[in-house]
């Protein structure tokens, strides 16, 4: 169902912006680079978690210049809400893991269960390595596990409703060109 569009300008207009686009394109930058070191002679499976991670995987995938495979998985957890549920998967892994290194890149890490389960999915498939690259990890203390992080973050972020890269407010605004925070949320 659509939004009233008026309320979604509206909600833009208003929002805070955290990171600009330029903050956002050199985290991707540093993310490249420690991934590469990492990754660049292990010819892994990367896949990007729909929705969210379609902007900061395509953005990711142009600066990463060694060979991979490249799919997607979707799975949703929050379903257009301002609160997660329990997880949907829509779409799994085409591809054999079996022995496989497997990159999940996703845009947010919040409470980290959408990683944790896609994680333990790909170990149960017989991934040999599971590694996480998010551009936004949200600093709280309700993650799945005390401590959660991705293997490569791009930039911490309050504990506030984030939209952009990606991310949405209510199905909106997955495409702003930077990091914003919901009005008084
Ligand atoms: O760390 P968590 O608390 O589990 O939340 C993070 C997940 O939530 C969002 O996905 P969402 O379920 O909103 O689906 P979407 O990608 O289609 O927006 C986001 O893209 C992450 O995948
Ligand atoms: O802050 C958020 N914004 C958008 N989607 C999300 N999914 C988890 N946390 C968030």
């Amino acid at each position: 169902m659509s939004l009233d569009l008026d309320h979604v300008r509206q909600v833009m207009d208003e929002a805070d912006c955290l990171y600009t686009q330029q903050q956002v394109e050199a985290a991707m930058d540093q993310m490249a680079e420690a991934i590469t070191e990492k990754l660049k002679d292990s010819n892994p499976i990367v896949y990007s978690v729909m929705n969210g991670g379609l902007i900061i995987a395509g953005q990711l995938l142009t600066r990463l210049n060694f060979p991979m495979e490249v799919g997607y998985l979707h799975a949703t957890r929050y379903r257009n809400k301002l609160s997660g549920s329990e997880l949907f998967w829509k779409a799994r892994a085409e591809h054999s893991l079996v022995g496989r290194t497997v990159l999940i890149i996703d845009d947010i890490l919040d409470e980290g269960h959408t990683l944790a389960a896609i994680m333990e999915y790909c170990r149960d498939a017989g991934a040999a390595q599971v590694l996480t690259a998010v551009l936004l990890d949200k600093t709280h203390d309700r993650k799945a596990f005390p401590g959660m992080r991705a293997d490569f973050t791009g930039l911490d972020v309050v504990d506030r409703y984030v939209f952009g890269y990606g991310l949405d407010y209510k199905g909106y605004w997955r495409n702003a060109a930077g990091i914003y925070a919901l009005k008084d949320f």
